[in-house]
């Protein structure tokens, strides 16, 4: 029998990391397209491909932060939108929680409002490199087309 003090936390005094709570939007376009952008320049991993969204603030939603993030990032507002998969990952600067949307309908024109770039990308994609967090959502993605598992 393994006794207690041996499985206990070693280093108590440690607190848990807290996760960052972040809402994404796959936006899909009727081809199947869908929308990716670079980190802008400043932020951690910029320069990076990754689906438009960013951080819940307090008292938000899922739906209501990616709505306001992508008015204040790409100046479109998305119709309805809701959670398909929930992912973690555990980045030097964050610990975050991915709450994926897939997203269908949107209002406006696309607007780079901070300085990204940005791509309708089919499967395979062009573009590279892809933040680590979104790696399993493009195997989902790829799955569900009946595409082999995406090479990252
Ligand atoms: N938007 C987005 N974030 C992702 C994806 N994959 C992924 O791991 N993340 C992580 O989720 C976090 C999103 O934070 P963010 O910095 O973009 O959020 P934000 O726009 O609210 O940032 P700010 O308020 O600090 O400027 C980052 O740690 C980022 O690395 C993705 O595909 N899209």
């Amino acid at each position: 029998m393994v006794a207690e003090t041996a499985i206990s936390d070693p280093s108590p005094s440690v607190p848990p990391r807290k996760h960052t709570e972040v809402a994404v939007g796959i936006l899909l376009r009727p081809d199947g397209a869908m929308l990716l952008s670079t980190r802008p320049p400043g932020k951690p991993y910029a320069g990076y491909w990754e689906f438009p969204g960013g951080k819940l603030e307090a008292g938000e939603t899922v739906e209501q932060a990616l709505r306001r993030e992508l008015i204040e990032e790409l100046g479109v507002t998305i119709g309805a939108a809701s959670v398909w998969k929930v992912t973690e990952h555990d980045y030097p600067h964050a610990l975050v929680r991915l709450h994926w949307c897939k997203v269908r309908e949107w209002t406006g024109e696309f607007e780079m409002r901070e300085g990204q770039t940005m791509a309708w990308q089919q499967m395979p994609l062009t573009v590279a490199p892809v933040l680590p967090g979104a790696y399993p959502v493009l195997q989902w993605l790829a799955e569900e087309r009946g595409l082999p598992p995406v090479a990252i």
